[in-house]
């Protein structure tokens, strides 16, 4: 079996002819964690959004490949069947869709017709990994994030990661508005998915996270491009430190885009 990847060369991206993405490369396989750290405003959401094709944020320049094929040419729900997985900073709310046919739908979207899954499969599935989440059945009926807590709409989209299996999960600050319980299981429930058949990119700010999910690579995101890698001690490094480090030693002065 081939490993998934996730590939990026020299990728540039721009919001309202703002360049936010100034040439990002990273390779993402089966079997590997990254972690992506970086100052506010560095265009590490904009990476996110951009691989998983928001109309808003338009690749002027580079390319992306998902297992070989051309990532850009790929209609945007093509990603998600495929194997792509985004897990956002602020899941949005949607009234009168229950979370457990939104997950159904979902699973089924990526199979061809006439190999849905069985209505049993599902339920034993589903009850199975809310248990791994600790997660109260009452949610499967709940409107999809509708009135959830800030904790329980990130527990919920990994849910939806443990349910859905991906090839690739892209994890936009899942660690954010979580408490430390919380953190320990949505943790629990990525480590579940570690094989050689997954790979997973983490955007965070804090090393915390990194303690319970131990990543094989992290990457320093400044002014729109990755200027740092190494291992889990970079990211150690950085919580203590913060980035002036980095910045004094690339002779940067100013992290933010889009100001010079
Ligand atoms: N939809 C948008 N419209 C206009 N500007 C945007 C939009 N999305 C992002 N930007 C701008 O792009 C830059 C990068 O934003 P982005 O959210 O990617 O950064 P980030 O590294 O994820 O920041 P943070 O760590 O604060 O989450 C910022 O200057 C931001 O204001």
């Amino acid at each position: 079996m081939t490993r998934p990847s996730l590939k990026v060369e020299d990728l540039h991206v721009s919001i309202e002819d703002k360049e936010i993405l100034k040439g990002f490369g990273i390779e993402v396989n089966g079997g590997e964690i990254h972690a992506i750290m970086g100052p506010n405003g560095t265009g590490k959401s904009t990476l996110a959004s951009a691989l998983m094709g928001h109309p808003k944020y338009e690749v002027t320049s580079g390319n992306a490949t998902f297992n070989g094929e051309d990532l850009f040419e790929m209609e945007v729900d093509e990603r998600a069947r495929a194997g792509l997985f985004l897990a956002m900073q602020y899941p949005s709310e949607v009234s009168g869709v229950t979370n457990a046919d939104f997950v159904r739908s979902a699973i089924n979207a990526n199979r061809e017709e006439g190999d849905e899954i069985s209505l049993m499969k599902f339920i034993r599935k589903m009850d199975e990994k809310m248990n791994t989440l600790e997660m109260d059945e009452t949610f499967q009926q709940r409107y999809l994030n509708e009135g959830f807590s800030g904790g329980e709409k990130k527990r919920n989209e990994i849910l939806q990661l443990l349910m859905l299996e991906p090839k690739i999960a892209i994890l936009d600050e899942i660690d954010s508005g979580l408490d430390i319980d919380a953190l320990k299981v949505v943790a629990k429930g990525i480590n579940e998915l570690r094989s050689d058949d997954f790979g997973c990119l983490i955007i965070t700010h804090y090393q915390r996270l990194l303690n319970y999910i131990k990543p094989d690579f992290v990457h320093v995101m400044m002014q729109g491009r990755i200027v740092k890698s190494g291992g889990p001690e970079l990211a150690e490094r950085l919580e203590a430190e913060g980035y002036d480090w980095i910045k004094e030693e690339l002779g940067i002065e100013d992290e933010t885009v889009g100001q010079e």
